[in-house]
């Protein structure tokens, strides 16, 4: 197992990853799905990433959760080297995959219970993450009862429920409507400050990426490489972050966007 020293007084940082490969193989064909990605993400630090479909965002997730090894290189999260699933990093998905024959509650409860962490112990928290996040209502109630918004905030409930420090979104909003949509990163950001953790999102939305990460990291197409890096700041809104519904009406919002557009766009001709 590789582990990073660190210099005295420089903070680690929450993942690492460096010359990262990865292959995948079928009986049919082998398919270099990502080739020699080497990025590090800061403690508390919101990145984004985007890239055109099958460039390998899910995979990169998929790499940092311990859910696959890569073929080359090392993924570490806080200095350790990652070789398998952790309850350090929570691993939010597209679909919110609640089972339907459990209360909310009792879905929430499946995050502690498959890390073999005490029930009754995370009783409390689960349902105080609920009722934060306007389900207090819905706590016996079974999942085909929520809209799907509200579904999104319980699959989030589940993630944060055993307390992870990193947390993996795989396009979690991208089954909502517009508005839902809207509506729920703004909830999601102000979630996430405050729970200060180091969050990755993966999302096909500019739109998204631009106005709720500190970072947004374009990957070209297959094999995934990244293309760049964009520091995403707001001076215009004033000191503080803006919302992500503000930020998307601040003058910055436009130029990154446009930036990162013409990237993506510039993919599709080659
Ligand atoms: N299990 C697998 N076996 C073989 N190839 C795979 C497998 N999973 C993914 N791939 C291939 O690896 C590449 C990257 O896939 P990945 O799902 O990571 O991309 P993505 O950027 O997340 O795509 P999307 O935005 O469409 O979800 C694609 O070309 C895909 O076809």
């Amino acid at each position: 197992m590789i582990e990073t020293s660190q210099p005295a007084g420089t903070a680690l940082p929450a993942v690492t990853i460096r010359d990262v490969t990865l292959n995948y193989f079928s009986p049919e064909r082998e398919t270099l799905a990502l080739s020699n990605i080497s990025l590090d993400i800061a403690q508390g630090e919101f990145v984004a990433i985007v890239g055109s479909s099958g460039c390998g965002k899910s995979t990169l997730l998929s790499l940092i959760s311990g859910l696959m090894r890569p073929s080359r290189g090392v993924i570490q999260i806080n200095g350790k080297e990652v070789t398998a699933p952790s309850p350090r990093a929570g691993y939010m998905f597209q679909k919110d995959t609640l089972l339907e024959w459990r209360t909310v509650l009792d879905n929430v409860l499946l995050g502690p219970e498959l890390l073999g962490l005490d029930r009754q112990a995370s009783r409390g928290r689960a349902e105080d993450l609920l009722t934060r996040y306007g389900l207090g209502e819905f706590m016996h109630s079974l999942p085909g009862q929520l809209s799907g918004g509200m579904r999104q905030r319980a699959a989030l409930a589940r993630t944060l429920c055993p307390d992870p420090e990193l947390l993996l979104l795989d396009e979690p909003f991208s089954a909502l409507d517009y508005q839902t949509r809207l509506a729920l990163s703004d909830e999601i950001a102000a979630i996430l400050a405050n729970e200060r953790k180091t969050v990755v999102l993966v999302t096909h939305d500019i739109g998204e990426a631009i106005s709720m990460a500190d970072r947004v990291i374009v990957m070209s197409r297959r094999p995934g490489r990244i293309k760049s890096i964009h520091d995403v700041a707001y001076p215009s809104f004033g000191p503080s972050r803006p919302t992500p519904f503000q930020a998307r009406k601040c003058q910055e919002f436009g130029m990154y966007f446009q930036t990162i557009w013409d990237e993506l766009d510039a993919h599709h001709m080659q």
